[in-house]
């Protein structure tokens, strides 16, 4: 390794064993600054950051730990070699617990002091090296991440910007496809969880029947067919975050799970009397207005409120219409790049339709439009776009209901619904979503929901 530009800071309070130690490194073309205490080496420091300290154990009343620590606090990249006298062993342990990159024992030959200096240099250019590629990361992940400049998704930025750095409870409102859950895990990878795992689940995909074990976990033996010990979602995300999505969906006996656990901090697998502390940070999310099913008395109204500690309201599309472009030209790249597409461009014309209609599907709706022009580079199927007379007067076809005065469950009507498809297609599933105007996917998840077979 080249040692011309290596600079050194040796701190030592014997004088001549400071100026052997210098005349050592000089000769070997080191750029050397030498101190005589902690204090002293700090001002050096502060002056002129080097690459390496070589600092001496004993220091006076302080020792070259507390140095040590200075160093570690303020300048964290800086290599760092403390010499210890003979048979001080549990010094160079400490030291090297609390971050230096490596220790020499007293007295030491002029090849042994090279090659530790040089080996804390190394350390210090992979700390660097590393910083510089997390920090690439966190910029690749800005761009995976929130695209939007209007003000409403300042707001929202701000908020997650805010709540990121403690453990605090969200819950993110808004109607579907406007970003939830990647809002969710933005609030994830800039908290200090980053590191740990990011756990979601659909609570309106999992069938009640196995709800509970699918979140909380069940000992083996606990229902028919667990033929082994299931570790939860929640047990999964420990020391992470777990992304509830559509907590409305969740039932009254889970929504009491949830609540000891938001209370407590402990879960109790299924089958089993054994509390289980955890640390994970609870983000909900739901496109229904969770104050009326409150109202109804089909949510917790304790749980609502323990779930609503910090609130954040995703904006539909249709009211950041100045976000659109940007998005469309985000979707056009990395749909481009996902299918080896060649990048091509919209006209205004495109442009000014995409404007003027009303996202009801919002970002997710976009997204999708924009994939299946860069597949078929067809502008005009692109922008042939129901207008919003069109849908009102597809209000018109709709089946004419009477609605009884003492009330309607919403979930009998939608069961009702399915199955109506379902008959009305002679038990074709494919056919019975595509009737309902909803992809086969979301058609499954309700027939499971409702156990409609
Ligand atoms: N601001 C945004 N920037 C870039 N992509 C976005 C943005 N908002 C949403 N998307 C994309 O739109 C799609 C839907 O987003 P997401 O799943 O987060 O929405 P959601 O509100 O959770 O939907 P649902 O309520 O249906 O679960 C995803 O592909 C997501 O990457």
């Amino acid at each position: 390794m080249s040692n011309e530009t290596i600079s050194v800071l040796v701190v030592e309070d014997d004088h001549e064993q400071r100026q052997l130690v210098c005349e050592m490194l000089a000769a070997n073309n080191f750029q050397i600054y030498s101190a005589d205490c902690v204090e002293q080496a700090i001002l050096v420091l502060k002056e002129s950051p080097v690459d390496v300290v070589f600092s001496d154990w004993k220091l006076g009343t302080l020792t070259g730990l507390d140095l040590l620590n200075y160093v570690r606090k303020n300048l964290p990249e800086t290599g760092f070699v403390i010499a210890t006298a003979y048979g001080t062993i549990s010094h160079a342990v400490e030291a090297l617990q609390r971050g230096a990159d490596d220790y020499l024992p007293k007295p030491f030959q002029r090849q042994a002091l090279m090659l530790t200096v040089e080996k804390a240099h190394k350390a210090k250019l992979l700390r660097n090296q590393n910083r510089q590629l997390q920090a690439q990361l966190s910029e690749q992940k800005q761009l995976v991440g929130l695209v939007g400049k209007a003000p409403c998704m300042q707001k929202v930025y701000q908020r997650i910007d805010k709540v990121s750095a403690t453990s605090a409870t969200v819950l993110i409102l808004g109607e579907s496809g406007t970003g939830k859950e990647l809002a969710a895990r933005a609030l994830h990878e800039k908290s200090n969880r980053a590191n740990q795992k990011f756990v979601a689940i659909n609570c309106g995909a999992v069938a009640e029947s196995l709800a509970e074990a699918e979140l909380f976990g069940a000992e083996k033996g606990a229902y028919t067919g667990a033929d082994k010990t299931k570790i939860g979602k929640f047990e999964a995300a420990n020391g992470g975050t777990i992304f509830l999505d559509e907590i409305g969906e969740l039932s009254p006996s889970l929504q009491a799970h949830l609540l000891r656990f938001l209370q407590e901090g402990t879960i109790t697998r299924l089958g089993s009397h054994t509390d289980i502390q955890l640390d994970v940070r609870v983000i909900a999310a739901t496109h229904r207005d969770l104050q009326t099913q409150v109202a109804n008395g089909d949510f917790r109204e304790d749980l609502f409120y323990r779930l609503n500690v910090v609130p954040i309201d995703m904006p539909p599309l249709r009211e950041r219409q100045e976000d659109i472009a940007l998005l469309s030209e985000h979707f056009l790249k990395s749909h481009a790049k996902q299918h080896g597409c060649e990048l091509i461009k919209l006209s205004e014309q495109a442009y000014r339709k995409l404007f003027d209609y009303h996202w009801p599907g919002n970002v997710r709706e976009l997204s999708n439009r924009i994939e299946r022009f860069v597949l078929l580079n067809d502008e005009e199927e692109l922008t042939h776009l129901p207008s919003v007379g069109k849908i009102q007067a597809n209000n018109e076809k709709l089946p004419n209901v009477s609605f009884p005065d003492i009330g309607y469950n919403w979930d009998d009507f939608e069961r009702f619904c399915l199955e109506q498809a379902l008959e009305n297609q002679q038990g074709n599933k494919t056919k019975a979503a595509k009737y309902l105007s909803m992809s086969y996917k979301a058609f499954l998840y309700r027939l499971e929901k409702y156990q409609i077979s």
